[in-house]
């Protein structure tokens, strides 16, 4: 093994302790990712991500879609969205994915993020409606930006870079200890899709 080859090994946990992150590197050429980036960018219904701050409802400039296995009803930043259903595109990233990791997901968050302007903050994806301690995939398209661990309660850091057409991956008590976000970036004028496809349990409907 080289010295650095830790960096794509998917059996590579980047956290020290509480749960497990696997970064795979890139799983798509650089072809198949520029084809499904283009693809998405214009064919998903984009819209910016409602949010309530403070009881007030807000417009994010980054955009979002929600896509899964039916119509489900998902309550995330306290507003609640509903799945459109699965692209071919979508489906063959999903089937792919699912190759890759051996996990099933049953919906897709994608968010846009225009240039290094756009990001999102610390949060943990353990919203009522996921399944817990379920895997979160989250593929990159576009633009390579900087990806941030938090411990919940020692403070702990870890980085990573997330580069186009690559899969991380965030399972076991990730959510339950960690918090992660986007950094935003003056160094980046491009936009980035990300895909984070999960397994929703519960349906409000
Ligand atoms: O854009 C990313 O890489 C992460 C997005 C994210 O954390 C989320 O959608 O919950
Ligand atoms: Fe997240």
């Amino acid at each position: 093994m080289e010295l650095f080859d830790f960096i794509h090994d998917p059996h590579f946990n980047w956290l020290p302790k509480d749960g497990t992150v696997n970064y795979y590197g890139k799983i798509l050429t650089k072809e198949e990712a520029d084809y499904f980036y283009l693809n998405l960018l214009e064919k998903i219904d984009w819209k910016n991500d409602e949010a309530i701050i403070f009881g007030k409802k807000i417009l994010t400039k980054r955009k979002v879609a929600w896509h899964g296995d039916k119509d489900f009803n998902y309550t995330y930043s306290k507003s609640t969205k509903t799945a459109l259903p699965w692209s071919e595109e979508l489906l063959l990233l999903k089937n792919k994915i699912e190759e890759k990791t051996g996990e099933k997901f049953n919906s897709c968050l994608l968010n846009l993020y225009h240039d290094g302007s756009e990001g999102m903050a610390y949060h943990s994806d353990a919203e009522k409606d996921l399944k817990k301690n379920g895997t979160i995939a989250s593929l990159t398209l576009g633009a390579e930006r900087k990806f941030s661990f938090k411990h919940k309660t020692s403070g702990e850091r870890i980085d990573l870079f997330l580069e186009h057409g690559s899969l991380l991956i965030m399972k076991d008590e990730t959510q339950t200890n960690w918090l992660h976000r986007l950094p935003p970036t003056k160094k980046i004028r491009t936009p980035r899709i990300n895909l984070t496809f999960r397994m929703i349990e519960k349906t409000s409907t």
